[in-house]
């Protein structure tokens, strides 16, 4: 079996962050690759990955990265494929500086983006499984499902004001 999503990230120090989007795509069973990759630190490798992501199977890439995050846009310039871009938090600027650099796209090379952080990456994983789900009903029904659940989570929490 080979995997639909490919996490990226531009270094370990976003795997914090990057794992709720893994977590979210192991939960509703979409298999994903994930790796360490920079436009900044590894540029070739970038390349690389970008140009053969599609003939590998891959549908849909996640890339996070935190600072001058250019990773995401460039990636996106390299491939066809969806891009989701997740704005790790950074510690000068608490994320803001990776937000822009990835939101701010010139006309002709999108790349979703998605909130700072952990809750970022929750939905970026949630955003490129119902992507996927456009052409698979089963995976469709796997993310009615989880909704219906966080749905029922939110109704009990408010139920325990009251408590
Ligand atoms: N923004 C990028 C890119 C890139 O965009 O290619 N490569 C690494 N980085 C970011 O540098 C931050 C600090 O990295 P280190 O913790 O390794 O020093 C990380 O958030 C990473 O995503």
């Amino acid at each position: 079996m080979t995997a639909v999503v490919g996490v990226i990230m531009g270094s370990t120090s976003d795997w914090p962050t990057m794992k709720k989007a893994c977590q979210v795509l192991e939960e509703l069973n979409v298999l994903y690759e994930k790796q360490v990759v920079s436009a900044h630190r590894t540029p070739d490798l970038m390349f690389e990955y970008a140009e053969s992501a599609r003939e590998k199977g891959l549908k849909v890439i996640i890339a996070g990265a935190g600072g001058a995050a250019h990773l995401p846009g460039m990636v996106a310039a390299k491939t066809t494929l969806p891009v989701i871009g997740v704005p790790v938090q950074s510690k000068a600027l608490n994320g803001l500086d990776s937000l822009l650099s990835i939101v701010q796209m010139p006309g002709g090379i999108p790349v979703a983006t998605v909130a700072i952080g952990d809750a970022g990456a929750t939905n970026a994983g949630l955003l490129a499984a119902q992507i996927l789900s456009s052409f698979d009903p089963e995976l469709a029904e796997r993310i009615a499902i989880r909704r219906e659940a966080s749905k029922e989570k939110v109704l009990e929490s408010s139920g325990e004001l009251y408590e």
